[in-house]
């Protein structure tokens, strides 16, 4: 059965998918269980706001990245401040559809279920960190500071605040900080413009462009499943990052917002039918049918996010099937899609093109009977 994933995990990386950070409630008991937000996932916002830039943070002068996306060399991109949002980052030019953004390794980590005092264990790393690298943990955003404590005198609980406020996940069961991605603000559904994913082999963070960026426009990640109502989007940011989400889909005039939300509920709800797949309860030419829709209604909002899994979930399902042309079919789709959010040089790419190559070497490949499922 394929995983069907959700935002805020993994792929971006993980969906990165989907990316968490932690709550300050959990995170002072001294019995951690840490509990993560997601960080992690586009305002046109340089046309609209005053900003000054601050520092040029990475020239990753690289002609060609990962995934094959030719590049121009020079600064990719600026964190500058951006009034109402602290520091944000800004694209120093225009950036490529698949571009590699940025690639970061973490200031440090620490494992998402702890015994001990999640505030003591973060103390115990920052000790552990060069001057340099603690001056740059320590000039984080932070939020859920407690108001009548001085930060000076309160610096393991500073520490806690900045890290719940800016960590994202680093593997299965692992968080960490990384200070230059931790730099990018929160845009939701089609807002957002880079995901990011963690790569266990290479140790690292990887930001990739979904889409062609702009010159001057705000590069923006997404900190949770943004496939829900603008109303729970809100409260959700309101509550764990504190702030009112004013991206371009929530600032959206009442009538297209609903419009919006009606489409992103039926995104869910859709993904929710396509699960039932797997416990048989639709055959696969429904079960198809059902991630076309998804693709479709996706397109209308112009959220792209989490579409290599998508087709790759497709591809699993022709190929178990044995439909040779929808598995070839959905597989290359999945590996275009995949190459955009994680890098070509991935193994999901390589086995997905594997797979559009070959459709009988799929791990799915006969597992059920067969069925004309049809591709994209
Ligand atoms: C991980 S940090 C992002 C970078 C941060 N702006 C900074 O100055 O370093 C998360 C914090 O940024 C701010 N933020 C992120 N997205 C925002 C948005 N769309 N609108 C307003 N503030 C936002 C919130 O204060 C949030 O707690």
């Amino acid at each position: 059965m394929p995983s069907v994933q959700r935002r805020g995990g993994g792929k971006n990386g993980g969906k990165a998918k989907n990316l968490k950070s932690q709550n300050s409630k959990n995170s002072t008991s001294s019995k951690g269980h840490w509990k993560l937000f997601v960080f992690g996932l586009l305002a046109a916002l340089a046309s609209i706001v005053y900003y000054r830039q601050t520092s040029i943070l990475t020239s990753l002068k690289v002609r060609k990245a990962g995934n094959g996306v030719d590049i121009q060399d020079g600064p990719i991109f600026n964190v500058v401040d951006i009034p109402g949002k602290g520091k944000g980052v800004l694209a120093a030019r225009d950036i490529k559809q698949g571009e590699l953004v940025l690639r970061e390794k973490s200031l440090f980590t620490v494992p998402l279920h702890v015994q001990s005092s999640p505030a003591v264990l973060i103390a115990e790393r920052l000790q552990n960190l060069s001057p340099v690298k603690k001056e740059a943990f320590f000039n984080l955003s932070y939020v859920h500071f407690p108001e009548d404590l001085d930060p000076t005198e309160h610096v393991d609980r500073l520490a806690l605040a900045i890290f719940e406020t800016n960590a994202v996940s680093a593997g299965k069961d692992t968080v960490g900080i990384f200070p230059n991605m931790a730099r990018l603000n929160h845009g939701c559904s089609s807002a957002f413009n880079v995901v990011y994913s963690w790569r266990n082999e290479q140790e690292g963070l990887f930001v990739h462009a979904l889409k062609d960026v702009k010159k001057g426009q705000e590069l923006l990640t997404t900190y949770t499943d943004t496939k829900r109502p603008r109303q729970e989007r809100r409260a959700y940011l309101t509550q764990q990052y504190g702030f009112h989400c004013t991206c371009d889909v929530c600032s959206l005039p009442d009538g297209l917002s609903k419009a919006s939300d009606r489409r992103l509920s039926e995104i869910s709800s859709l993904y929710r039918k396509f699960a039932t797949w797997g416990s048989k309860d639709i055959d696969g030419i429904e079960a198809i049918n059902y991630i076309r829709k998804i693709w479709g209604i996706e397109d209308e909002e112009g959220y792209w996010s989490e579409r290599g899994q998508l087709a790759a979930d497709a591809a699993w399902v022709a190929a178990s099937h044995s439909d040779v042309s929808a598995t070839r079919a959905w597989a290359l789709k999945a590996a275009k899609w995949f190459t955009y959010e994680i890098g070509a040089d991935t193994p999901q790419v390589q086995t997905l093109i594997m797979a559009g190559d070959r459709p009988q070497s799929h791990n799915a490949w006969g597992t059920r009977d067969k069925l004309e499922v049809s591709g994209p």
